[in-house]
């Protein structure tokens, strides 16, 4: 299975884009495939062998059958490229069910080596049945490499049947991507692999250990039934057993510990590399994936990735050494019954692939269904005073109630899946139990093997069995599951940023001169809504200038451009006439602030918070801007003062102290250009002058206001109204209002006490 895997991946990486050159591989393939055979059953170039086998078949001692095998494989693949070439359906191209052929094929050549050997008074000295026998396994491989080569000739091909290449194309993706989870979560624990490498040289140790045991006890049967053993050999075996078992245990007990730290520090480093990567993401990416996905994504699927990806690993190479080691324990003893054994690998190979392809899917939706729960749960708890002031708590339980059913029932459909998978493979385990102890008991009664041997085979087939249901359920299976939770995390980890804070630009002086050239914008949510449009406007350094105009019209869009938090579908924002983009990420946020609309606190003291994200701030300059921003007086009346903690997004300050503490984390940083997006909207009149005068003070500070009460911008060096995305009006105050235009009208609604926020919602181009 493992083989057949590897050839897959294989053939996918090495396949050529060329639809011809891929064709022509799996003819000529098949073609190769065809004579070897050929020539093996026909000892050569024995043509008489043909007729002979032909007049007096014997299934125990001809191998006409085991060569019909080969024209067999050869006329299926033939028929498949000539459908690939008319273009037909592409549907039975992608079905799993297919490895079913190939794996007939090698059970039953595994069969035909029992009967024939049974038979065959030459065997085993019959090398052009050996090489017959071997080549028609190989053949089988060979057919289903050329199965993967043909399904990607089909896509590349494009027949129109579009819905069939989606399914092949899925099925595909499907291998490939395992194969580039696997190497991307490696990549990502490259620090613990030595925790790893050492964890597994014990593990190792201990397989070995545990493959000898069986052997020794075997030989301890046949010691006391005084078969082929003396006293001291009888002695040495309970021995060598009892050194076996300790070691066994040694080793299982030091490759726990390290497991335990290799998943940890996996898991560490896994959490690590996606907060970093969503942490480095565009504010658009924030807009459209929600917070409780994020944080699914951090906890949840982090750990089942990390914990079921190593320990499906260990299980992996553990079970493969083990596997190997009995199997060649299974074959010393017995090459007969081992092959009698072997005739389960091609049934698990074809039971694995379809099951593990099918849990691999429903591991997905389970991941998917879980985080949107914890969208819920996470949009509940944090609006919790929006949820209680409706009185809603008990629609949103059940809507979260709705969502853990959903996934509940794909959890039920998970277990029925595993349920079923270990029911066919028990099944046939049964069945092979069976064969094994009856042609086992021929054996014995033929003398071809002694009671001891039987009892060290079937011993070792236990184990061999155990450790090649691992390789399946626990490892195939699972492993699926680990990699379809894994997709979102590297998804994630590996997303690039739509917009790139990838510039160098940092001068040591900044001027504060902005200009908006031509500017079209359009959120990533609506593509298609233009919120501005053609914006064009020029602020000089250390001027004054106010964004107004009616709710919805894009005042803050060109706040967000000037953070650089979006980009422009046209036209250019710059600064001291170099693009926003072109600065460097950290410079530009400390020389342009901001403060927003709802400004959003952390929970930690109020002096941490004024200097958020400065090193090295003392409380003077804290106590500085505090006073500029006219927060002093009230932090000073709390009871830590300074120290004061905030609570979660500084709920246990009212909105007017909130915007304060904000203003004064802004004017810490001296900003060359300050935003103010709504920023003294929750201050009564008597504050917001104060801040309002202390913000006219600001000496060489470029200063953008967005303000819907007038009044606050009436002193500003340039009020620019923007209407329905476009700038419609510019000038001072007394200037406008003598224009008799949009912001008079506006001047004038306020003054009446009516309502000047008329929304403007970006049409639709
Ligand atoms: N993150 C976003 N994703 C999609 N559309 C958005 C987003 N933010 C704003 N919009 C839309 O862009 C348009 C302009 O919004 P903007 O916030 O710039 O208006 P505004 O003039 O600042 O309004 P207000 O005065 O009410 O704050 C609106 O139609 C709004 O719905």
């Amino acid at each position: 299975m493992v083989c057949l895997v590897t050839l897959e991946q294989w053939s996918i990486m090495v396949g050529t884009e060329n639809t011809a050159i891929r064709v022509a591989a799996v003819v000529l393939l098949s073609l190769v495939d065809l004579a070897a055979n050929t020539i093996l059953y026909m000892n050569g170039a024995d043509l008489h062998k043909f007729t002979y086998d032909v007049s007096s078949f014997s299934i125990f001692t001809s191998l006409l059958d085991i060569w019909i095998l080969a024209p067999l494989r050869g006329c299926v693949m033939f028929g498949a490229v000539l459908s690939v070439l008319c273009n037909t359906r592409l549907k039975p191209w992608t079905s799993p069910w297919i490895l079913v052929l190939p794996a007939a094929m090698c059970l039953y050549t595994f069969v035909k080596l029992l009967m024939y050997s049974n038979k065959e008074v030459k065997f085993p000295l019959t090398p052009w049945f050996w090489g017959s026998f071997v080549g028609s396994i190989v053949g089988c491989a060979v057919f289903y490499i050329n199965w993967t080569l043909l399904s990607h000739t089909s896509i590349k091909m494009g027949n129109g049947i579009e819905e069939e290449a989606e399914g092949l194309l899925e099925r595909e993706g499907d291998s490939e991507s395992n194969f580039s989870t696997v190497t991307k979560l490696i990549s990502y624990g490259k620090p613990v692999i030595p925790y790893f490498l050492a964890a597994m040289s014990f593990l190792i140790g201990g397989a070995i250990s545990d493959s000898f045991i069986p052997y020794y006890a075997g030989q301890v049967i046949d010691g006391i039934n005084n078969i082929h053993t003396s006293q001291d050999q009888f002695m040495y075996a309970i021995i060598l057993m009892a050194i076996c078992t300790a070691s066994r245990a040694a080793c299982y007990a030091m490759r726990t510990g390290l497991f335990e730290i290799t998943k940890i520090k996996f898991n560490v480093r896994v959490r690590n590399l996606l907060l970093r990567s969503i942490t480095r993401q565009e504010i658009g990416f924030f807009d459209s994936v929600k917070t409780g996905e994020i944080i699914s994504r951090l906890s949840a699927d982090t750990t089942i990735t990390t914990v079921m990806f190593v320990n499906n690993v260990k299980v992996l190479i553990a079970s493969f050494v083990r596997v190997v080691a009995v199997l060649a324990f299974m074959l010393w003893l017995s090459w007969r019954l081992s092959i009698l054994n072997l005739i389960m690998l091609p049934i698990i190979a074809v039971v694995s692939k379809v099951f593990g392809g099918y849990l691999k899917k429903v591991a997905m939706e389970i991941r998917t269904s879980f985080a949107r729960a914890n969208e819920v749960a996470d949009e509940t708890c944090g609006n919790i005073r929006t949820v209680r002031s409706f009185a809603n708590e008990d629609r949103e339980c059940e809507r979260y109630g709705e969502l853990l059913e959903d996934t509940y029932k794909l959890h039920v459909r998970k277990a029925l899946l595993l349920g079923s998978f270990v029911l066919v493979e028990r099944s046939f385990d049964l069945g092979l139990l069976v064969l094994t102890l009856y042609y086992g008991g021929h054996l014995v009664m033929t003398n071809t093997i002694t009671a001891g041997e039987l009892v060290t085979f079937y011993l070792c087939k236990n184990r061999f069995r155990v450790s090649l249901g691992k390789l399946t359920v626990q490892v195939y299976a699972k492993l699926m599951e680990a990699l379809g939770a894994s997709i979102k995390v590297i998804e994630f980890i590996d997303r690039v940023p739509k917009v790139r804070n990838g510039g160098r630009l940092a001068p040591s002086k900044l001027r504060g001169s902005i200009e908006f050239k031509n500017v079209w914008m359009s959120y990533p949510t609506r593509r298609r809504a233009h919120v501005l449009r053609d914006v064009s406007f020029k602020v000089s350094p250390g001027e004054f200038v106010a964004l107004v105009g009616p709710s919805g019209s894009g005042k803050s869009s060109c706040v967000n451009l000037l953070e650089h938090f979006y980009e422009t579908m046209s036209g250019q924002v710059l600064l001291d006439g170099h693009p926003i983009k072109a600065y460097d990420h950290k410079f530009l946020h400390r020389v342009v602030s901001l403060v927003g609309q709802e400004p959003v606190l952390f929970a930690r003291s109020i002096k941490d918070n004024i200097s958020y994200g400065l090193d090295n701030c003392s409380l003077e300059e804290v106590q500085r801007v505090a006073r500029q921003a006219n927060a002093h007086q009230f932090i000073m009346e709390l009871p830590e003062g300074y120290e004061t903690g905030t609570g979660e997004k500084g709920m246990q300050l009212s909105g007017g102290q909130k915007q304060r503490v904000a203003i004064a984390r802004a004017l810490i940083r001296r900003p060359a250009v300050l935003l103010l997006d709504e920023a003294t909207s929750a201050l009564d009149a008597e504050s917001e002058q104060m801040v309002q005068q202390a913000i006219n003070n600001l000496d060489g500070h470029t200063v953008i206001v967005v303000a819907h009460r007038l009044s606050t911008v009436e002193k500003a060096d340039r009020i620019i109204v923007i209407d329905k995305g476009r700038v419609v009006e510019q000038g001072r105050h007394k200037e406008l209002m003598q224009r008799e235009g949009t912001y008079a009208d506006m001047v004038r609604r306020q003054l009446l006490g009516l309502d000047t926020s008329d929304d403007t919602e970006a049409d639709d181009d």
